[in-house]
């Protein structure tokens, strides 16, 4: 039998032990499975109790079972949910029994989203939105999932897909029209007019989005400078606690650090990192190269020092603000400010200007995410479509004098990549690669 047509199951509440398990199962076999260890069908949709046993009659467990008929049921097949007490022998025993079906396995990860999306119950970005919002850790990447999930880009695309299906109808006619040597003009205009009209609807989505996209990985802020100007100091002060070794001796950190904070909602990795110097410490000159290394990766540096003239080492494209620390040493200093660069004045190790500090850098994971209120853009994957969407309506506008066929081809060209964006067409690829990243059980 397929590996397709089998009967999956999983563990899809989190890792034993806990109160009550949940595994579920999906697949033509799932009525049989629960009518054996049930000991009867259950009726459609309701709570009912069970005492679970194995095809030996040996009981497993004081169960809640729930049957879902296909194709009202999550992955639009039969489903099973069987609610145990999540104990790992409970739940291996059931296991166990459920092994011992012909063609009943353990699901892949994503496999049951996997379904669901082949049997037309989600899209492509829904199924991604489904994945992100199990694997957000703040509120807005939670909020930007469950707009995916409800199919927002995915109604966007859907409109749009069908709006150049239209234009391409018009074109087409146009060119039948004109093997008769007819003027196909009133068809080209109103095509051009849907396609421009197009155009500029997914610009303005794709402009208004900042990076929404980055919102699953995050920001990544580098905390880099000379040795002891206190950026362990800092970084505990961020992460409020003591995640990084601070002391007076010069050197102290070598390895780089990393802390994940949810700023008002925005995922922020902060780096603490080893101080830039020459040294003949094999080991130091190490945690310096990692140091440079992670800083130039970073999308911002904030470079500290702890006097006025302090020279500034870094290799990487992301901006850089000047944090002057101990300012409580007395001798408040002349402002680091350069022309276009942020600068702070802090005391890391008593707290003065990092609240600042905090709400600089919340404007700019705002300003770096964009309006993430209205984030459609989840995955670079989509914004990528995206963008081969609009090059292809651009291409078609220019080439339309020169052909309609040479119009009609790039509005194809576009009409397959939303079809992609939605899943529709060519996503074999894609969808492994996809849907391998779920949660197993999901
Ligand atoms: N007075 C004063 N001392 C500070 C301040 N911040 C850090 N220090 C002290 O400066 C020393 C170095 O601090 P660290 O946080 O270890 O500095 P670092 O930059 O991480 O040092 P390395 O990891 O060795 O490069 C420690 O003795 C801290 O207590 C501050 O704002 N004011
Ligand atoms: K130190
Ligand atoms: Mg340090």
């Amino acid at each position: 039998m397929h590996p397709r047509d089998q009967t999956i199951f999983a563990l899809s509440s989190g890792r034993p032990p806990s109160a009550i398990a949940l595994v579920r199962v999906s697949g033509p076999q799932a009525g049989e499975v629960v009518t054996v260890l049930a000991g009867r069908l259950p009726p459609p949709r309701m709570a009912t109790r069970a005492l679970l046993r194995d095809v030996g009659q040996r009981p497993i467990d004081d169960a809640v079972v729930f049957w879902f008929p296909g194709p009202a049921s999550a992955t639009g097949e039969d489903v099973a949910e069987f609610h145990i007490h999540g104990g790992r022998a409970v739940l291996s025993a059931l296991f166990a029994a459920l092994s011992a079906f012909a063609d009943v396995r353990t699901a892949e990860p994503g496999e049951f989203t996997r379904r669901a999306f082949e049997n037309g119950k989600l899209d492509l970005t829904e199924a991604e939105g489904l994945d992100d919002l199990i694997h957000a850790d703040t509120d807005r990447q939670r909020h930007q999932a469950l707009r995916q999930l409800k199919g927002l880009l995915g109604d966007r695309a859907r409109d749009w897909r069908v709006r150049i299906i239209e234009a391409s109808a018009l074109i087409e006619a146009g060119i039948d029209f004109s093997d008769e040597g007819d003027v196909p003009a009133e068809l080209i205009a109103p095509a051009l007019a849907k396609v421009k009209a197009l155009l500029s609807e997914i610009e303005d989505v794709l402009a208004g989005q900042g990076r929404s996209e980055r919102l699953r990985d995050g920001l990544v802020v580098a905390i880099a400078g000379p040795p002891n100007v206190g950026k362990s100091t800092l970084m505990n002060q961020l992460a409020r606690r003591e995640v990084a070794i601070v002391s007076p001796h010069a050197g102290t950190t070598r390895d780089v650090i990393e802390v994940q904070l949810d700023l008002d909602g925005y995922p922020v990795t902060v780096i603490d990192t080893a101080g830039i110097r020459e040294t003949d410490d094999p080991v130091e000159q190490e945690g310096v190269r990692r140091a440079r290394a992670r800083a130039a990766d970073a999308d911002l540096v904030l470079w500290l020092s702890d006097s006025p003239q302090a020279a500034i080492h870094h290799d990487g494209s992301a901006p850089i603000w000047k944090v002057r620390n101990k300012i409580d040493l007395g001798e408040a200093g002349r402002p680091l400010a350069e022309p276009g660069q942020a600068s702070f004045q802090i005391s890391a190790s008593r707290g003065d200007g990092v609240p600042e500090l905090i709400n600089a850098l919340v404007g700019f994971a705002q300003n770096y995410f964009g309006g993430s209120e209205s984030g459609l853009i989840g995955r670079t994957r989509q914004r990528k479509l995206l963008e081969d969407v609009v090059a292809a309506l651009r291409r078609c506008l220019a080439v339309v004098g020169q052909g309609e066929e040479l119009a009609a081809e790039e509005l194809r060209s576009a009409g397959h990549s939303l079809g992609r964006l939605l899943g529709r067409v060519d996503v074999e690829d894609i969808l492994d690669v996809i849907f391998r990243e779920f949660c197993v059980g999901k």
